[in-house]
């Protein structure tokens, strides 16, 4: 299931089980004869319905429904408003739904704010109309549900932020891997296609890995690795994208960078390598196949593709060159 449908479903359950608890405040209002709380519930919970139905008419922009903050925004003030104006304090596990919603439905800071903004002046109404213990009862009631709701919503985002993460990092680089390769290279051509800007890319291979391997061993290579990895993140500049294809080639997006900054950078990169001591292996080089997108150019296979041959034909031309595809070489 996306994130986007999962939201929507979450959304959805949660604004439900809202209306249902409100419309059920509401009935009960309603028959021991308290008109205006059975006015408030109705209010509150025809919100609560447009919810659903806003949810479902933005179903497929979910992630960032602009339309929450507002629904949830008339929830929080109308029960703050109605408990300020009808003077009546019983109404104060009304807000319990309110702050999980919140919480659920926007994000965890605008969530906390808006939660805030709600319990911090009933406290002080309810420390005005009632003897300080029951307030205090009631009020650390909130603020346990919300801390612990909001705990556990930080601790769901930070998991799943690092299972993001692990999902596109090389483990032995840090770098990004090949599986987010495509998927950023086709946003970035996105991008270049509708803005018209340059984008540019280097497939970069280590030159003679494995002999290097060989002579020594698959620990030091994976060394020279992430070595080379540090150096790249050093030498590339922000908006630059590094990935990691196998144990002896990188590949770099270069968003914004047309064919005279490739082959600048790309040269800046052979240069630096070679010059550079790396532990145990001593001196290593590179070669680089570079190339920029053309007008016809709208998949990522076509850009890897042209790359990768023109890595293939630096290194046909010895080791720790750079090569400019459609074949103007930058050095030998
Ligand atoms: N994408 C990318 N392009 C670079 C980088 N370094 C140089 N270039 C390209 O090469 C061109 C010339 O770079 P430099 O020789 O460093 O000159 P510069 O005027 O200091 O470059 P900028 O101020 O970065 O534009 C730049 O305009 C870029 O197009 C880099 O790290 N990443």
């Amino acid at each position: 299931m996306t994130e986007t449908r999962l939201r929507t479903w979450t959304h959805g359950v949660g604004y439900g089980l809202a209306t249902l608890f409100i419309f059920t405040l509401a009935l009960q209002n309603l028959r021991y004869g308290f008109y205006e709380l059975f006015y408030l519930a109705a209010g509150m919970a025809t919100l609560t319905l447009a919810g659903i139905a806003y949810t479902i008419l933005s179903r497929r922009h979910q992630l960032s429904a602009p339309g929450h903050l507002v629904i949830l925004s008339g929830l929080n003030s109308g029960l703050l408003a109605a408990m300020l104006t009808m003077s009546s304090t019983g109404i104060t596990h009304w807000a319990m739904p309110l702050l999980i919603l919140n919480l659920l439905i926007l994000p965890l800071r605008q969530a906390l704010a808006l939660s805030l903004l709600l319990i911090t002046p009933m406290a002080v109404l309810l420390f005005v109309k009632q003897p300080p213990a029951d307030a205090l009862t009631a009020i650390s009631g909130l603020l346990i549900v919300l801390t612990v709701a909001a705990l556990y919503i930080w601790q769901y985002d930070h998991m799943a932020q690092s299972a993001e993460d692990l999902a596109i990092t090389d483990p032995v680089t840090g770098a990004h891997n090949a599986r987010f390769l495509d998927e950023t290279l086709q946003k970035e051509i996105s991008r270049a296609i509708a803005t018209g800007h340059s984008l540019s890319v280097i497939n970069l291979a280590i030159d003679y890995a494995d002999e290097a391997e060989d002579l020594h061993g698959k620990e030091n290579m994976q060394a020279l690795f992430y070595n080379m990895t540090q150096h790249l993140f050093g030498v590339i500049r922000a908006g630059d994208t590094l990935y990691t294809l196998n144990d002896s080639e990188f590949f770099l997006i270069l968003p914004f960078t047309p064919e005279e900054g490739v082959r600048v950078i790309a040269e800046r990169i052979r240069r630096t390598i070679a010059e550079q001591h790396w532990p145990v292996i001593g001196k290593a080089t590179v070669s680089l196949g570079c190339t920029t997108r053309g007008h016809s150019d709208t998949r990522t296979d076509t850009l890897r593709k042209r790359a990768h041959q023109a890595m293939l034909e630096a290194r046909k031309r010895g080791a720790d060159s750079a090569w400019f595809s459609p074949g103007e070489m930058l050095r030998t």
